[in-house]
């Protein structure tokens, strides 16, 4: 552990944000993962940490647009770290209104003359200086190009949305999607009630699950109730997957993707903990992840295995599960706000998670029994992952018919984009 000294806190703080931005733009490392490795190595104060996360987060959720008030005043290519300080101290001075212009200036110059010498910090001086003085315009764009910039989603994105969603949806989903998310937990009714947990006016009743708690305090994995085990942290919009498959005590349910666990234990506890839960993940990394869940919820029906779920039917004989959950990867479009990262892959990877997305449906259709029920799920409203791959499934097996569906987008609830769909065997 590395301790600081006070005076060294606010060159200290940018220097960390900036580290982290460029662990992730260099390694593509997930920010909550980098960011919470940084905060292990360093003793931080809550203020500080709060102050990276911000700088980190903001950075990252709005660099479209900070690239494009950024852009007039690059005459050549910079490099990497001199962009990212660019970009943060663009973030701090258009969006964190406590902090003054020359004090930002004045950390990034240090920031660059430490590390890269006089000429670095005088040109960092300088773009800084020019840009803070000047106001971007977006009148000469189209509407969607002006989204696209004012709410930093690139803009084949912000098209496919509009095309499925019309525009003006679209804009509400963009602009949700750079506010902060609401802290979530699920209550562990194998434990503890919800009426018991509100005692404790720091939780509060969520809006549509009905097992969902918010969180008015800090990280709610440092909270008692979640060290014992009696909440779990999950989204409000994903605690209404498992109950779409109505599981029963001594049911036999198959979760296909189950890493890390949030809806296999809410499985289990729909269940009372009784009957069969077969789980598995494609990564043998994140096996131990469900196993702690299963440990701190004790719940104790639940078999884990890694394993590739698009080969399963090579496991189990034909008509063994009473009912499925198949929870898919996919391109995590619902999840922007948590993830911003995510805005900035690229768009052709989703023509191969459809691909994988099939494939699993494929293994899910003849291991289900008749009368049996499947959920298919994910965290994205890209249609072509959602609806339109339902409707090639049931084309593909006519006595698969679906009984309910339904989106949820981020604006809505405040909660994470969501799609989710019950189908029948007949
Ligand atoms: C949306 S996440 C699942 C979230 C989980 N159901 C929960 O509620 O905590 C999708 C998961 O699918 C896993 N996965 C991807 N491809 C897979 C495959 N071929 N077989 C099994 N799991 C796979 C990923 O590792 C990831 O953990």
């Amino acid at each position: 552990m590395i301790l600081i000294h006070i005076h060294k806190y606010k060159v200290m703080d940018r220097l960390i944000a900036l580290e982290i931005l460029l662990k992730y733009k260099q390694e593509k490392s997930y920010l909550n993962l980098t960011i919470n490795s940084y905060f292990q190595k360093y003793e931080l104060s809550r203020s500080q940490k709060d102050f990276i996360t911000r700088v980190v987060y903001g950075t990252v959720q709005n660099q479209i647009y900070l690239e494009y008030v950024l852009k007039p005043h690059l005459k050549t290519r910079v490099k990497s770290y001199e962009k990212m300080l660019l970009l943060m101290s663009l973030y701090q001075h258009l969006m964190m209104d406590a902090i003054p212009d020359y004090a930002i200036i004045n950390e990034a110059v240090n920031l660059a003359k430490k590390k890269k010498g006089i000429r670095t910090s005088q040109f960092i001086n300088a773009v800084l200086k020019q840009a803070f003085l000047t106001e971007p315009s977006l009148e000469e764009l189209s509407k969607e190009e002006r989204l696209s910039i004012e709410t930093s989603h690139p803009l084949w994105m912000v098209k496919m949305l509009c095309k499925q969603y019309g525009y003006s949806t679209t804009q509400k989903i963009c602009q949700a999607n750079n506010e902060p998310p609401l802290k979530c937990a699920r209550v562990n009714t194998l434990l503890t009630s919800q009426d018991e947990l509100l005692k404790d006016e720091l939780w509060q009743k969520g809006k549509l699950a009905k097992d969902a708690l918010y969180y008015q305090g800090g990280n709610i994995a440092y909270t008692k109730e979640f060290q014992e085990g009696l909440v779990t942290i999950q989204d409000e919009s994903s605690q209404l997957v498992a109950p779409y498959l109505s599981p029963k005590p001594g049911d036999y349910v198959l979760d296909m993707c189950a890493a890390p666990g949030s809806k296999t234990t809410h499985l289990a506890a729909l269940m009372h903990n009784q009957g069969k839960i077969d789980a598995y993940d494609l990564y043998e990394h994140k096996i131990p992840l469900i196993q702690q869940q299963l440990t701190r919820l004790q719940v104790s029906i639940v078999d884990v295995k890694a394993y590739d779920s698009t080969k399963l039917i090579e496991l189990y004989p034909p008509l063994t599960f009473d009912k499925i959950l198949l929870d898919a990867p996919c391109s995590g479009l619902g999840v922007l706000a948590r993830k911003p990262e995510i805005k900035y892959h690229e768009s052709n990877a989703m023509d191969e998670i459809i691909q994988i997305q099939q494939k699993l449906l494929e293994n899910a259709y003849p291991l289900l029994k008749n009368g049996g029920n499947i959920v298919y799920s994910t965290c994205t409203i890209n249609k072509k992952e959602n609806e339109k791959q339902i409707q090639a499934f049931i084309k593909r097996h006519p006595d698969m018919k679906v009984i309910k569906e339904q989106t949820i987008l981020s604006f809505e609830y405040h909660s994470d984009g969501f799609y989710m769909c019950l189908l029948e065997k007949e």
